[in-house]
């Protein structure tokens, strides 16, 4: 055993030393999945990049400095403080090329539109009570066609008619409930109101707050010609 060790600080050969072990030289199979691999399969990893490859064939050359005008310019400062919303900025180069563009629209200067005090048992409560009490807002007996000749007559604030989206409504006993005032909604009497209550207020539901008030359809004027 000594001499074994010796020789094995030393690197001399080994004398016979029968006490000592053999140890085996063991070389695993060649792949894992396959177990029995054949001996001449190359497990060796292969260089990266490969020894043949154009990285190794080209010659290093150092990063490439770009210039100041090959660089992209810097962004522009955004002047966020200065924003309006809602409105772009003056230059597209002053800070507006970053901002999220907005659907908030600027107030426009338009007319107001004007709330009016109802007087006391006018309200869109008391109309609704009138409306389901069973009294008579129609002033007809049955629903007519109406052409504008017989609409025009309806004009007075003691008999007041309106035609919306081909209805006639006899809005008489609405004047004093209407929440934008009498005067306006006297604007549409006698005539196509259509267009002038949309525009106003087209969210509001003139089919269900007037339906006991219909008086009839809107036709186009029977034509006068005899022939
Ligand atoms: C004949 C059918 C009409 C009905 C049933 C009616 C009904 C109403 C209702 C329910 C409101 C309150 C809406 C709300 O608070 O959002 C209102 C408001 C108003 N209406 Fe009418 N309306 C009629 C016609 C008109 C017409 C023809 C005009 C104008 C020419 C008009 C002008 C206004 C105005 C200015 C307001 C504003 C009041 C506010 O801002 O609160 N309306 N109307």
């Amino acid at each position: 055993m000594t001499s074994y060790l010796r020789s094995w600080l030393t690197g001399a050969p080994v004398a016979a030393a029968p006490d000592v072990p053999q140890v085996l030289k063991v070389s695993p199979p060649a792949s894992d999945d396959e177990g029995e691999g054949t001996e001449t399969e190359d497990n060796s990893i292969p260089a990266f990049p490969a020894l043949n490859s154009a990285q190794r064939a080209a010659p290093s050359k150092p990063p490439r400095i770009l210039s100041d005008s090959a660089l992209m310019p810097p962004p522009p400062v955004p002047s966020l403080a200065t924003r309006t919303p809602g409105v772009a900025t003056k230059s597209s180069t002053a800070g507006s090329s970053l901002l999220v563009p907005t659907t908030t629209k600027p107030p426009k200067p338009s007319k107001k539109r004007e709330k009016v005090a109802l007087t006391p048992g006018h309200s869109p409560l008391d109309w609704a009570a009138l409306k389901s009490s069973g009294a008579d807002l129609r002033g007809v007996d049955t629903l007519m066609r109406i052409p504008p000749s017989v609409l025009k007559q309806h004009r007075s604030k003691d008999d007041a008619w309106t035609a919306i989206n081909g209805k006639v409504y006899n809005i008489t006993a609405y004047l004093p409930f209407h929440p934008g005032g009498e005067r306006e909604l006297m604007r549409v009497a006698g005539r196509d109101g259509t267009h002038l209550f949309t525009s106003t207020h087209a969210w509001v539901n003139a089919d269900f707050m007037l339906d006991t008030c219909l008086v009839g359809f809107l036709i186009p004027e029977p034509s006068t010609d005899s022939s």
